[in-house]
């Protein structure tokens, strides 16, 4: 569809495009990226002919542009620069209809009936309709950005070149418009060919991407080229780190700042406070910890600062425990946004509250125990139904830096632990008659303080891997013989 073939071309003086090759194929999302000065809006003038070229060729479709008409090209690629310049008092509408140009005949060049059908069309796709009669001068930034594009999106064209599409959207905006794009590329075939500031939405966005440095391509390649991230922070110079969207396969890279606060100076005993009630243990500390959990709120690898667990009875209705939980949280002042959040029907006064510094390195184990719905995860396959709130919640809080790996290495480390505590304590399923390995909902998080040289591995072969162990173990064993005494004493 594109086709740059040793392109070499710039200003005056030496060369910015330097011989680059590049094909875009027809139906593309092409998004060239590069930091400030790399050459990006140089090689786009080429492609777009506003600079001329000093050797190489583009083929557009085939044919090299040079031969290409005005008309001829205007129907083929529509242009979308940050330069628009519009030095008439136009209103949108007029503005938009300028986009028809190519397709008027006649020596009136009048818009038929079908250029006001296209104009309809894009004018409503393009959320503009409403200020069709307002002057263009009299807009925003961003709902001018959103003309122009509507301008191009009437040329009808086959190719769509974007200078920083977005640069003046806000989010809404900047995703609306990138999503029409896409629908446009899926149902008409568009080629896109866009500069993109923002690595994380060209990688949203985007089918292959390229990174331009100094004139030259660094990479080109599918957006998981941005997993590279030793060559972005080569050309970019930040520190930068790859990871995924949540629900889309995509990289998704996170920037972190030269510039940090200072670090927690207090003694981990003096970081955290915990509340403990009939109705809840609320454990706040005093900076945000690195967080893994499977708590109703709060799940996955966080920054999390309150953590809570929740007494509810016996009988609670779990349809929406995480609207529940908020509502708890709301009504005793913790931000739920920034917190885990457990429930139990176990008595909070048979929790196990233990503090250890095991080699050097502070622990504090929060844990409740019920085992009334325990399970042996190996045994059969059916699906039962929980009879009674039984669960097992745990909250481990280390004084160290762990790496996300290491984190999952801890998870597994305290659920090996807990294991063994049933195993030694003989808790059956009563269904299969065999030891149990956990109850069917038990929750475990791991709260570290991050501070330290940093841990990569937190298995059973590390001291804080042992360390974990020894005090999950403990906590665990205890807040079940507690459990079960009460249960003994009720009965
Ligand atoms: N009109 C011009 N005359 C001479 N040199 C120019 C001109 N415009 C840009 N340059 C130079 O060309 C180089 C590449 O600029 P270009 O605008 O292509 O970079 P870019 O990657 O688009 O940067 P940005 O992200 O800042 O928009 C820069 O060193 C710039 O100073």
């Amino acid at each position: 569809m594109i086709k740059v073939q040793n392109l070499i071309g710039g200003y005056t003086g030496s060369p910015i495009i330097n011989g680059l090759n590049l094909e875009i194929k027809k139906g593309e999302f092409f998004a060239l990226l590069g930091p400030n000065g790399s050459g990006k809006t140089t090689l786009f003038k080429l492609i777009t002919g506003q600079l001329p070229i000093i050797d190489g060729e583009i083929l557009i479709l085939g044919k090299n542009i040079l031969t290409l008409s005005k008309l001829e090209k205007a129907k083929k690629m529509a242009v979308l620069t940050q330069e628009a310049h519009v030095s008439f008092d136009y209103t949108v509408e007029e503005i938009v209809s300028l986009g028809r140009y190519p397709y008027q005949k006649g020596l009136l060049k009048q818009l038929s009936r079908a250029d006001w059908n296209v104009i309809e069309d894009v004018m409503e796709i393009t959320n503009i309709s409403h200020f069709r009669k307002t002057p263009f001068r009299m807009l925003s930034g961003g709902e001018k950005q959103r003309v122009l594009l509507a301008k191009a999106l009437v040329q009808e064209p086959e190719i769509l070149l974007l200078d920083e599409p977005t640069n003046h959207l806000d989010i809404k905006h900047t995703f609306q418009m990138l999503d029409l794009l896409k629908e446009r590329q899926y149902k008409m075939r568009l080629t896109i060919f866009a500069i993109l500031h923002d690595l994380n939405v060209a990688s949203l966005y985007a089918d292959r991407i390229a990174l331009l440095n100094k004139g030259n391509f660094l990479e080109v390649g599918n957006v998981n080229t941005l997993r590279k991230t030793d060559q972005l922070k080569k050309v970019y110079e930040v520190e930068i780190k790859h990871g995924s969207h949540p629900t889309i396969p995509k990289p998704q890279l996170l920037m972190t700042p030269s510039f940090t606060t200072s670090s927690n100076l207090l003694r981990f005993e003096d970081s955290y406070k915990i509340e403990k009630t009939k109705e809840y243990i609320h454990v706040q500390f005093n900076q945000p910890l690195r967080t893994i959990s499977n708590g109703v709120i709060g799940e996955g690898i966080q920054w999390l600062t309150h953590f809570c667990n929740f007494h509810v009875t016996k009988n609670y209705n779990c349809s929406k425990p995480e609207k529940d939980l908020q509502t708890w949280m709301t009504k005793y002042s913790i931000p739920h946004e920034q917190a885990v959040g457990m429930m139990t029907a176990v008595k909070l006064e048979n929790a196990v509250i233990l503090k250890k510094n095991i080699e050097g390195i502070p622990m504090l184990a929060i844990v409740t125990a019920g085992v009334r719905n325990a399970v042996d995860i190996t045994y059969g396959s059916k699906k039962r139904v929980t009879q009674t709130i039984g669960t097992i919640n745990t909250m481990l809080f280390i004084d160290a830096h762990f790496t996300d790996g290491a984190l999952v290495n801890g998870y597994m480390s305290a659920t090996e632990a807990k294991v063994k505590a049933l195993h030694d304590l003989h808790i059956i399923d009563p269904y299969s008659n065999t030891i149990a390995t956990g109850t069917s909902t038990d929750s475990l998080l791991l709260g570290l303080t991050q501070k330290g040289e940093k841990t990569p591995y937190a298995g059973s072969g590390t001291i804080v891997g042992k360390g974990i162990g020894q005090i999950v173990y403990s906590a665990t064993k205890e807040a079940i013989e507690k459990y079960i005494k009460t249960v003994q004493n009720q009965a």
